[in-house]
């Protein structure tokens, strides 16, 4: 089963640059820039140490993992290896496109301006897209909690040719709204640029709200608070409140992530999570891997596990993936002829042979 839904053509929304490493290479690049704080060199009992450190049930703790992450990805050779080698293991997962976020700021502690940063990863998408036959766009994400967003936005419009199709805000979510950020949602507006911003992940529906009618965010990363409006959930006919008929009215897509919701406590287990109910009442719903070294997954393996709680057929996964092409930031002509060329025709081989 997990090998036909690697076989099938997917599309990946929602993805960090430094929760996907390799545990190998971060052992590699520790070594060479004299990174001396891993909780260990081995890097088995590295993948189990991300995995059971970010098993937690809160997202700041969660979010402490990082610290060894970007730690060793301060140089521009460091950040275009781990670039290539995401977009390697995104294209052996079966995925054709992908954005992949970071937070350019997180990565000058050692002397890179953001621009280096930028052309790094940027370097690292191409070459390993190339190679690879994936192909791999960037959002620039700030950190709430930091004052930098207009700084990133900028950034995020001067390489939109080059490769960065969006932006993005992430980390602790309680106590820094997205309203702090307006004058970047602003300008990126008056660009004609397109953001997602976390929100509804460890803070429910004011954040939603905010990021959308404040700030006018194009996706919402998470969004799985947005069943708190959502009455009677398990009737025939559940009520939608004002807030989640509008994201549904308005086909905003949710960059849902089972596995990472699970670890944070943003939902309970898979089989309990929002997306069961989501997808039914045909909310924009596409499925994401967050960290794929936190949550030690991959995109294959997300769909693997919603087939087992919901038992999904392709149907469901083609219809995910599509809602997820259907969302993504880059051109609409680009990505209709990634549906009709490649997801529509991927999906039809298999679904004439197996059942997922
Ligand atoms: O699920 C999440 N919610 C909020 N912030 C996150 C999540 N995953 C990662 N990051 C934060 O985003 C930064 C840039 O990639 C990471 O360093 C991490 O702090
Ligand atoms: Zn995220």
């Amino acid at each position: 089963m997990l090998d036909d839904i690697r076989r099938a053509p997917k599309v990946l929304l929602h993805d960090h640059l430094d929760g996907g490493l390799r545990p190998e290479t971060i052992v590699d690049l520790a070594r060479e820039t004299g990174y001396d704080a891993l909780p260990t060199t081995d890097p088995g009992a590295l993948r189990t140490w991300f995995a059971e450190a970010s098993d937690s049930g809160s997202l700041e703790r969660y979010l402490e993992t990082f610290d060894h992450t970007v730690g060793v990805m301060q140089t521009a050779e460091a950040l275009t290896r781990v670039a290539y080698e995401c977009a390697e293991d995104l294209a052996k997962d079966g995925i054709v496109y992908a954005e992949v976020r970071y937070a350019p700021e997180q990565h000058t502690r050692n002397g890179l301006t953001l621009n280096q940063v930028v052309e790094a990863v940027l370097k690292g998408f191409a070459d390993g897209g190339r190679d690879h036959g994936i192909r791999v766009g960037t959002l620039l994400t700030a950190m709430r909690h930091q004052a930098r967003s207009m700084e990133i936005a900028e950034l995020a419009v001067r390489y939109r040719d080059e490769g960065v199709v969006g932006f993005d805000i992430a980390g602790a979510e309680a106590g820094y709204p997205p309203t702090r950020h307006l004058d970047a949602f602003e300008y990126l507006q008056r660009e004609n640029a397109h953001f997602t911003i976390h929100a509804g992940e460890a803070f429910g529906l004011p954040s939603i709200w905010q990021a959308i009618q404040w700030c006018g965010a194009d996706r919402l990363g998470h969004g799985v608070r947005i069943i708190d409006d959502i009455a009677e959930r398990d009737a025939e006919s559940p009520r939608l409140g004002r807030l989640a008929a509008y994201v549904r009215d308005k086909r905003i897509p949710l960059e849902m992530c089972p596995s990472s919701n699970v670890q944070t406590g943003a939902a309970k287990s898979i089989a309990e999570h929002p997306i069961g109910l989501l997808r039914r009442l045909y909310f924009r719903v596409t499925v994401n891997t967050d960290n794929r070294l936190m949550s030690g997954t991959s995109l294959s393996e997300e769909f693997a596990k919603l087939v087992e709680a919901f038992d999904y057929g392709w149907d469901d996964l083609q219809w995910f993936t599509v809602n997820a092409m259907k969302s993504a930031f880059i051109g609409f002509d680009e990505r209709l002829e990634l549906i009709n060329g490649v997801i529509k025709p991927g999906f039809a081989q298999l679904k004439w042979r197996s059942h997922p």
